[in-house]
Protein backbone atom coordinates (compact mmCIF):
# COMPACT_ATOMS: atom_id res chain seq x y z
CA UNK A 1 0.00 0.00 0.00
CA UNK A 2 1.58 3.54 -0.79
CA UNK A 3 2.40 5.49 2.45
CA UNK A 4 -0.33 7.80 3.62
CA UNK A 5 -0.38 11.66 3.01
CA UNK A 6 -1.47 12.33 5.64
CA UNK A 7 -3.12 11.19 9.14
CA UNK A 8 -6.52 13.20 8.41
CA UNK A 9 -8.34 9.93 7.20
CA UNK A 10 -6.53 7.98 10.28
CA UNK A 11 -8.12 7.76 13.96
CA UNK A 12 -5.82 7.91 17.26
CA UNK A 13 -6.63 3.98 17.46
CA UNK A 14 -4.80 3.05 14.35
CA UNK A 15 -1.51 3.50 15.19
CA UNK A 16 -0.11 1.17 13.28
CA UNK A 17 -0.80 3.71 10.39
CA UNK A 18 1.48 6.07 11.69
CA UNK A 19 4.25 3.63 12.55
CA UNK A 20 3.74 2.08 9.06
CA UNK A 21 4.57 6.07 7.78
CA UNK A 22 7.10 6.60 9.60
CA UNK A 23 9.05 3.19 8.28
CA UNK A 24 8.29 4.28 4.82
CA UNK A 25 9.37 8.03 5.16
CA UNK A 26 12.43 6.49 7.29
CA UNK A 27 13.44 4.04 4.03
CA UNK A 28 12.98 6.56 1.47
CA UNK A 29 14.92 8.85 3.56
CA UNK A 30 18.19 9.81 1.14
CA UNK A 31 19.92 10.89 4.27
CA UNK A 32 19.08 8.01 6.92
CA UNK A 33 22.41 6.47 6.22
CA UNK A 34 24.27 9.16 7.74
CA UNK A 35 22.19 9.02 11.17
CA UNK A 36 24.34 5.85 12.25
CA UNK A 37 27.17 8.16 11.95
CA UNK A 38 25.77 9.53 15.36
CA UNK A 39 26.37 8.17 18.51
CA UNK A 40 22.62 6.39 19.34
CA UNK A 41 22.72 5.78 23.24
CA UNK A 42 19.74 3.00 23.47
CA UNK A 43 18.07 4.76 26.41
CA UNK A 44 17.40 7.80 24.41
CA UNK A 45 14.66 6.55 22.41
CA UNK A 46 13.65 9.76 20.95
CA UNK A 47 15.97 13.11 20.70
CA UNK A 48 14.01 16.30 19.79
CA UNK A 49 16.39 18.55 21.64
CA UNK A 50 19.56 19.09 18.73
CA UNK A 51 18.47 22.82 18.54
CA UNK A 52 19.91 23.01 21.98
CA UNK A 53 22.41 20.36 22.18
CA UNK A 54 23.52 18.01 19.19
CA UNK A 55 24.10 14.88 19.17
CA UNK A 56 27.82 13.85 18.71
CA UNK A 57 29.00 12.08 15.61
CA UNK A 58 30.70 8.78 16.34
CA UNK A 59 34.09 10.24 14.21
CA UNK A 60 33.70 13.43 17.27
CA UNK A 61 34.61 10.79 19.95
CA UNK A 62 37.09 9.41 18.29
CA UNK A 63 38.98 12.68 17.41
CA UNK A 64 38.89 13.73 20.76
CA UNK A 65 40.34 11.01 22.38
CA UNK A 66 43.00 10.98 19.45
CA UNK A 67 43.73 14.75 19.86
CA UNK A 68 44.64 14.50 23.40
CA UNK A 69 46.83 11.53 22.83
CA UNK A 70 48.54 12.76 19.31
CA UNK A 71 48.41 16.26 19.40
CA UNK A 72 48.09 17.91 22.62
CA UNK A 73 49.52 15.06 24.40
CA UNK A 74 52.23 14.60 21.69
CA UNK A 75 52.77 17.28 20.35
CA UNK A 76 52.49 19.57 22.73
CA UNK A 77 53.32 24.01 22.27
CA UNK A 78 54.67 22.68 18.75
CA UNK A 79 50.68 21.93 17.87
CA UNK A 80 50.04 25.55 17.80
CA UNK A 81 52.40 26.31 14.39
CA UNK A 82 51.36 23.12 13.06
CA UNK A 83 47.94 23.45 12.95
CA UNK A 84 45.77 25.11 15.67
CA UNK A 85 46.85 28.64 15.28
CA UNK A 86 44.75 28.82 11.73
CA UNK A 87 42.28 26.56 13.09
CA UNK A 88 40.23 29.46 13.96
CA UNK A 89 40.19 30.85 10.05
CA UNK A 90 40.10 27.61 8.86
CA UNK A 91 36.83 25.89 10.40
CA UNK A 92 35.34 29.50 10.07
CA UNK A 93 36.50 29.19 6.13
CA UNK A 94 34.71 25.70 5.95
CA UNK A 95 31.66 26.77 7.64
CA UNK A 96 30.84 29.94 5.40
CA UNK A 97 31.21 27.44 2.39
CA UNK A 98 28.93 24.48 3.56
CA UNK A 99 26.39 26.73 5.62
CA UNK A 100 26.51 30.54 5.26
CA UNK A 101 26.68 31.34 1.66
CA UNK A 102 30.23 33.56 2.37
CA UNK A 103 33.21 33.92 0.79
CA UNK A 104 36.35 32.72 3.05
CA UNK A 105 38.13 35.47 4.83
CA UNK A 106 34.95 36.48 6.24
CA UNK A 107 34.15 33.93 9.22
CA UNK A 108 36.44 33.75 12.27
CA UNK A 109 35.52 30.77 15.36
CA UNK A 110 36.10 31.86 18.97
CA UNK A 111 34.09 33.07 21.96
CA UNK A 112 30.91 32.77 23.10
CA UNK A 113 27.44 33.33 20.79
CA UNK A 114 27.36 36.33 23.47
CA UNK A 115 31.01 37.59 23.91
CA UNK A 116 31.19 37.52 19.84
CA UNK A 117 27.42 39.58 19.69
CA UNK A 118 29.21 41.98 22.14
CA UNK A 119 32.50 42.62 20.08
CA UNK A 120 30.12 42.89 16.43
CA UNK A 121 27.26 45.15 18.07
CA UNK A 122 30.02 47.71 19.73
CA UNK A 123 32.51 47.40 16.44
CA UNK A 124 29.49 48.25 14.43
CA UNK A 125 28.28 51.01 16.59
CA UNK A 126 31.40 53.04 17.14
CA UNK A 127 31.93 53.22 13.49
CA UNK A 128 28.53 54.95 13.03
CA UNK A 129 29.22 57.75 15.73
CA UNK A 130 26.36 59.97 14.07
CA UNK A 131 23.29 57.34 14.45
CA UNK A 132 22.10 56.34 18.30
CA UNK A 133 18.88 54.08 17.85
CA UNK A 134 19.24 50.05 17.88
CA UNK A 135 16.31 48.13 16.79
CA UNK A 136 15.77 45.06 18.64
CA UNK A 137 12.31 42.55 19.09
CA UNK A 138 11.42 41.40 22.79
CA UNK A 139 11.10 37.75 21.71
CA UNK A 140 14.67 37.53 20.70
CA UNK A 141 16.77 34.61 23.05
CA UNK A 142 17.64 36.68 26.44
CA UNK A 143 21.41 36.86 25.80
CA UNK A 144 20.81 38.77 22.55
CA UNK A 145 18.48 41.39 24.09
CA UNK A 146 20.81 41.37 27.38
CA UNK A 147 23.76 42.44 25.80
CA UNK A 148 21.82 45.07 23.45
CA UNK A 149 20.70 46.62 26.52
CA UNK A 150 24.16 46.77 28.65
CA UNK A 151 25.69 48.05 25.50
CA UNK A 152 22.88 50.68 25.05
CA UNK A 153 23.07 51.62 28.80
CA UNK A 154 26.90 51.91 28.68
CA UNK A 155 27.03 54.08 25.30
CA UNK A 156 23.88 56.04 25.22
CA UNK A 157 21.88 54.30 22.53
CA UNK A 158 18.19 53.88 22.14
CA UNK A 159 16.41 50.76 22.04
CA UNK A 160 13.54 50.77 19.33
CA UNK A 161 11.78 47.52 20.53
CA UNK A 162 9.69 45.56 18.44
CA UNK A 163 7.12 43.31 19.81
CA UNK A 164 6.56 40.44 17.45
CA UNK A 165 4.10 38.01 16.31
CA UNK A 166 4.42 34.98 18.97
CA UNK A 167 3.67 33.13 16.37
CA UNK A 168 4.71 34.87 13.15
CA UNK A 169 7.59 36.49 14.72
CA UNK A 170 9.44 39.74 13.39
CA UNK A 171 7.80 40.79 9.95
CA UNK A 172 9.39 43.25 7.49
CA UNK A 173 6.70 45.70 8.52
CA UNK A 174 7.51 45.69 11.95
CA UNK A 175 11.31 46.44 10.83
CA UNK A 176 10.03 49.40 8.71
CA UNK A 177 8.58 51.18 10.95
CA UNK A 178 10.99 51.78 13.27
CA UNK A 179 13.58 52.29 10.59
CA UNK A 180 15.29 55.99 10.43
CA UNK A 181 18.13 58.10 9.53
CA UNK A 182 19.28 57.58 13.59
CA UNK A 183 18.92 53.97 13.00
CA UNK A 184 22.74 52.32 13.39
CA UNK A 185 21.63 48.62 14.03
CA UNK A 186 19.23 45.65 13.56
CA UNK A 187 20.19 42.92 15.40
CA UNK A 188 17.63 40.18 14.66
CA UNK A 189 17.55 36.30 15.03
CA UNK A 190 17.07 34.40 11.56
CA UNK A 191 14.92 31.36 12.76
CA UNK A 192 13.18 32.65 16.30
CA UNK A 193 14.16 30.36 19.43
CA UNK A 194 10.86 29.82 21.04
CA UNK A 195 8.61 29.74 18.17
CA UNK A 196 11.24 28.60 15.49
CA UNK A 197 9.84 31.30 12.37
CA UNK A 198 11.93 32.15 9.57
CA UNK A 199 12.45 35.76 9.03
CA UNK A 200 12.52 37.38 5.22
CA UNK A 201 16.34 37.62 5.83
CA UNK A 202 16.67 39.70 2.69
CA UNK A 203 13.66 41.49 2.64
CA UNK A 204 15.05 42.87 6.16
CA UNK A 205 18.63 43.35 5.34
CA UNK A 206 18.06 45.07 1.92
CA UNK A 207 15.43 47.60 3.83
CA UNK A 208 17.75 48.09 6.71
CA UNK A 209 20.57 49.07 4.03
CA UNK A 210 17.73 51.69 2.19
CA UNK A 211 18.04 53.48 5.76
CA UNK A 212 21.31 53.22 5.74
CA UNK A 213 21.50 51.00 8.86
CA UNK A 214 23.99 47.65 9.07
CA UNK A 215 22.14 44.09 9.92
CA UNK A 216 23.42 41.53 12.84
CA UNK A 217 21.74 38.47 12.49
CA UNK A 218 22.10 35.66 14.66
CA UNK A 219 22.38 32.44 12.79
CA UNK A 220 21.82 29.70 16.18
CA UNK A 221 18.87 28.14 15.54
CA UNK A 222 19.22 28.31 11.49
CA UNK A 223 22.88 27.28 10.44
CA UNK A 224 23.27 23.83 9.37
CA UNK A 225 19.12 22.96 9.27
CA UNK A 226 18.25 26.31 6.56
CA UNK A 227 19.81 27.56 3.94
CA UNK A 228 21.57 31.07 3.98
CA UNK A 229 23.22 32.76 1.83
CA UNK A 230 24.61 36.09 3.78
CA UNK A 231 26.99 37.12 1.06
CA UNK A 232 24.47 37.06 -1.61
CA UNK A 233 22.12 38.77 0.57
CA UNK A 234 24.71 41.65 1.99
CA UNK A 235 24.80 40.70 5.34
CA UNK A 236 27.30 42.57 7.06
CA UNK A 237 27.52 40.90 10.46
CA UNK A 238 26.42 37.50 11.80
CA UNK A 239 26.93 35.29 14.68
CA UNK A 240 25.85 31.67 15.55
CA UNK A 241 26.63 28.91 18.21
CA UNK A 242 28.19 25.46 16.75
CA UNK A 243 26.74 23.04 19.40
CA UNK A 244 23.20 23.02 18.09
CA UNK A 245 23.09 21.73 14.14
CA UNK A 246 27.02 21.56 14.12
CA UNK A 247 27.34 19.04 16.53
CA UNK A 248 30.46 20.40 18.07
CA UNK A 249 29.41 19.79 21.83
CA UNK A 250 28.57 21.53 24.74
CA UNK A 251 30.51 24.93 25.25
CA UNK A 252 31.69 24.75 22.08
CA UNK A 253 33.09 28.27 20.53
CA UNK A 254 30.77 30.00 18.05
CA UNK A 255 31.12 31.54 15.17
CA UNK A 256 31.22 35.63 13.72
CA UNK A 257 31.04 36.50 10.20
CA UNK A 258 31.95 40.03 9.34
CA UNK A 259 31.79 41.28 4.90
CA UNK A 260 34.82 41.65 3.50
CA UNK A 261 33.65 45.59 2.98
CA UNK A 262 33.14 46.36 6.84
CA UNK A 263 36.65 44.69 8.07
CA UNK A 264 39.18 47.73 7.84
CA UNK A 265 36.30 49.91 9.50
CA UNK A 266 35.42 48.31 11.90
CA UNK A 267 36.80 48.30 15.42
CA UNK A 268 35.70 45.28 18.12
CA UNK A 269 36.27 46.08 21.65
CA UNK A 270 38.08 43.21 23.00
CA UNK A 271 41.21 44.11 20.88
CA UNK A 272 43.45 41.00 22.31
CA UNK A 273 47.41 39.50 21.52
CA UNK A 274 45.46 37.09 19.61
CA UNK A 275 44.20 39.53 16.58
CA UNK A 276 47.43 41.53 16.46
CA UNK A 277 49.17 41.31 13.00
CA UNK A 278 51.88 39.66 14.65
CA UNK A 279 50.79 38.13 18.10
CA UNK A 280 53.85 36.35 18.85
CA UNK A 281 55.87 40.27 18.09
CA UNK A 282 54.21 40.79 21.36
CA UNK A 283 54.81 44.63 20.16
CA UNK A 284 54.54 47.59 22.59
CA UNK A 285 51.36 48.74 20.90
CA UNK A 286 48.52 46.64 19.47
CA UNK A 287 48.10 47.11 15.73
CA UNK A 288 45.16 44.91 14.43
CA UNK A 289 45.70 42.27 11.96
CA UNK A 290 44.86 43.09 8.36
CA UNK A 291 42.08 40.48 7.97
CA UNK A 292 39.40 38.80 9.94
CA UNK A 293 41.54 37.42 12.38
CA UNK A 294 41.55 40.98 13.80
CA UNK A 295 37.89 39.82 15.52
CA UNK A 296 39.61 37.10 17.51
CA UNK A 297 40.69 38.48 20.96
CA UNK A 298 42.29 36.00 23.00
CA UNK A 299 43.66 32.30 22.58
CA UNK A 300 41.08 30.39 21.09
CA UNK A 301 39.40 27.08 22.45
CA UNK A 302 41.01 24.55 20.34
CA UNK A 303 39.59 21.52 22.57
CA UNK A 304 36.27 22.85 21.88
CA UNK A 305 36.54 23.21 18.28
CA UNK A 306 37.93 19.57 17.64
CA UNK A 307 33.96 18.05 17.44
CA UNK A 308 32.98 20.00 14.42
CA UNK A 309 35.13 19.37 11.85
CA UNK A 310 33.17 15.80 11.31
CA UNK A 311 30.24 17.44 11.74
CA UNK A 312 31.23 19.80 8.57
CA UNK A 313 32.23 16.23 6.56
CA UNK A 314 29.06 14.91 7.30
CA UNK A 315 27.11 18.67 6.20
CA UNK A 316 29.46 18.40 2.98
CA UNK A 317 28.26 14.93 2.45
CA UNK A 318 24.74 15.75 2.39
CA UNK A 319 24.52 19.33 1.30
CA UNK A 320 22.62 21.99 2.51
CA UNK A 321 19.44 21.83 0.23
CA UNK A 322 19.42 17.85 1.41
CA UNK A 323 19.44 19.15 4.49
CA UNK A 324 16.67 21.67 4.75
CA UNK A 325 14.37 19.66 2.72
CA UNK A 326 14.84 16.79 5.44
CA UNK A 327 14.16 19.23 8.11
CA UNK A 328 10.81 20.86 6.63
CA UNK A 329 9.80 16.55 6.28
CA UNK A 330 10.43 16.49 10.21
CA UNK A 331 8.62 19.48 11.28
CA UNK A 332 6.04 18.67 8.65
CA UNK A 333 5.56 14.96 10.00
CA UNK A 334 5.41 16.04 13.50
CA UNK A 335 2.79 18.46 12.90
CA UNK A 336 1.05 16.10 11.27
CA UNK A 337 1.41 13.62 14.76
CA UNK A 338 0.42 16.72 16.70
CA UNK A 339 -2.74 17.58 14.88
CA UNK A 340 -3.99 13.84 15.26
CA UNK A 341 -2.36 12.87 18.81
CA UNK A 342 -2.40 16.09 20.67
CA UNK A 343 -4.48 19.13 19.40
CA UNK A 344 -7.34 16.78 20.89
CA UNK A 345 -5.95 16.79 24.39
CA UNK A 346 -5.94 20.89 24.25
CA UNK A 347 -2.33 21.32 22.96
CA UNK A 348 -2.16 24.80 21.02
CA UNK A 349 0.53 25.51 18.17
CA UNK A 350 3.68 27.97 19.22
CA UNK A 351 5.24 27.91 15.98
CA UNK A 352 3.89 28.88 12.01
CA UNK A 353 2.55 25.88 10.56
CA UNK A 354 3.81 26.64 6.79
CA UNK A 355 7.58 24.68 6.79
CA UNK A 356 8.58 27.08 4.47
CA UNK A 357 8.15 30.17 7.23
CA UNK A 358 10.37 28.46 10.32
CA UNK A 359 13.26 26.35 11.13
CA UNK A 360 14.10 22.63 12.52
CA UNK A 361 11.47 22.84 15.46
CA UNK A 362 8.33 23.66 16.52
CA UNK A 363 6.87 24.50 19.79
CA UNK A 364 3.45 22.99 21.41
CA UNK A 365 1.87 24.49 24.48
CA UNK A 366 -0.43 22.93 26.98
CA UNK A 367 -0.70 23.82 30.46
CA UNK A 368 0.98 20.64 31.79
CA UNK A 369 3.90 20.32 29.91
CA UNK A 370 6.09 21.55 32.69
CA UNK A 371 5.04 18.50 34.55
CA UNK A 372 5.27 16.39 31.57
CA UNK A 373 8.88 17.10 30.64
CA UNK A 374 10.44 15.47 33.58
CA UNK A 375 8.30 12.45 32.89
CA UNK A 376 9.45 12.23 29.15
CA UNK A 377 13.29 12.70 30.12
CA UNK A 378 12.87 10.11 32.63
CA UNK A 379 11.77 7.67 29.86
CA UNK A 380 14.20 8.90 27.42
CA UNK A 381 11.75 11.08 25.25
CA UNK A 382 14.34 14.38 25.26
CA UNK A 383 12.47 17.96 24.19
CA UNK A 384 13.25 20.48 26.15
CA UNK A 385 10.81 23.13 27.63
CA UNK A 386 10.26 26.93 27.16
CA UNK A 387 8.40 29.38 29.65
CA UNK A 388 5.64 29.31 30.26
CA UNK A 389 4.01 26.24 28.87
CA UNK A 390 6.02 25.34 25.47
CA UNK A 391 7.47 22.08 24.89
CA UNK A 392 10.01 22.31 22.00
CA UNK A 393 10.68 19.57 19.59
CA UNK A 394 13.83 20.14 18.22
CA UNK A 395 14.44 18.15 14.74
CA UNK A 396 18.14 17.67 13.71
CA UNK A 397 18.35 16.87 9.97
CA UNK A 398 20.74 14.01 10.17
CA UNK A 399 20.57 12.70 13.64
CA UNK A 400 17.28 12.30 13.46
CA UNK A 401 14.55 9.70 12.13
CA UNK A 402 11.01 9.88 11.47
CA UNK A 403 10.28 7.07 13.62
CA UNK A 404 12.37 8.60 16.55
CA UNK A 405 9.73 11.20 15.98
CA UNK A 406 6.92 9.50 16.51
CA UNK A 407 7.83 7.26 19.39
CA UNK A 408 8.39 10.94 20.69
CA UNK A 409 4.88 12.75 20.21
CA UNK A 410 3.24 9.46 21.12
CA UNK A 411 4.62 9.06 24.49
CA UNK A 412 4.06 13.05 24.94
CA UNK A 413 0.42 12.48 24.39
CA UNK A 414 0.52 9.30 26.87
CA UNK A 415 2.21 11.23 29.19
CA UNK A 416 0.06 13.72 28.88
CA UNK A 417 -2.56 11.71 29.94
CA UNK A 418 -1.06 10.52 32.42
CA UNK A 419 -0.47 13.96 34.63
CA UNK A 420 -3.79 14.51 34.07
CA UNK A 421 -5.16 11.47 35.37
CA UNK A 422 -3.32 11.59 38.26
CA UNK A 423 -4.95 14.45 39.24
C1 LIG B 1 19.30 32.88 19.34
C2 LIG B 1 20.37 32.46 20.32
N1 LIG B 1 21.45 33.26 20.53
C3 LIG B 1 22.42 32.90 21.42
C4 LIG B 1 22.33 31.72 22.11
C5 LIG B 1 23.36 31.28 23.11
O1 LIG B 1 24.43 32.09 23.32
P1 LIG B 1 25.69 31.48 24.09
O2 LIG B 1 26.24 30.39 23.21
O3 LIG B 1 26.60 32.62 24.26
O4 LIG B 1 25.16 30.92 25.39
C6 LIG B 1 21.23 30.87 21.91
C7 LIG B 1 21.09 29.56 22.61
O5 LIG B 1 21.99 28.84 22.82
C8 LIG B 1 20.23 31.25 21.01
O6 LIG B 1 19.15 30.46 20.82
N1 LIG C 1 22.40 27.09 24.70
C1 LIG C 1 22.10 26.34 25.79
C2 LIG C 1 23.12 26.01 26.70
O1 LIG C 1 24.36 26.47 26.46
C3 LIG C 1 22.82 25.23 27.81
C4 LIG C 1 21.53 24.75 27.99
C5 LIG C 1 20.52 25.05 27.10
C6 LIG C 1 20.81 25.85 26.01
C7 LIG C 1 19.70 26.21 25.12
O2 LIG C 1 18.94 25.38 24.68
C8 LIG C 1 19.49 27.62 24.81
C9 LIG C 1 19.05 27.70 23.41
N2 LIG C 1 19.71 28.74 22.66
C10 LIG C 1 17.55 27.94 23.31
O3 LIG C 1 17.10 28.16 22.19
O4 LIG C 1 16.82 27.88 24.27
Amino acid sequence: MPPRTSFSDTSFSDTSAFTERAADLDTQDPLAPLREEFLLPAEVRSYLDGNSLGRPTRAAAERLGSFAVDEWGARLIRGWDESWFELPLRLGDRIAALTLGAAPGQTFVGDSTTVILYKLIRAALTAQPDRDEIILDAGNFPTDRYVLEGIARDHGMTLRWIQPDPVDGVGLDDVEALLGERTALVVLSHVEYRSGHLADLPGITAAAHRHGALVLWDLCHSVGSVEIALDTCGVDLAVGCTYKYLNAGPGAPAFGYVAHRHQESLQQPVQGWMGAADPFAMGPAYQPHPGIRRFISGTPPVTGMIAMESMLDLIEKAGMPAIRQKSEALTGFATELVDVLLLPEGVRYSSPRDPAHRGSHITVDHEDFGSVLPQLWKQGVIPDFRPPHGLRLGLSPLSTSFTEVLLGVETIRRVLLDVRDAR
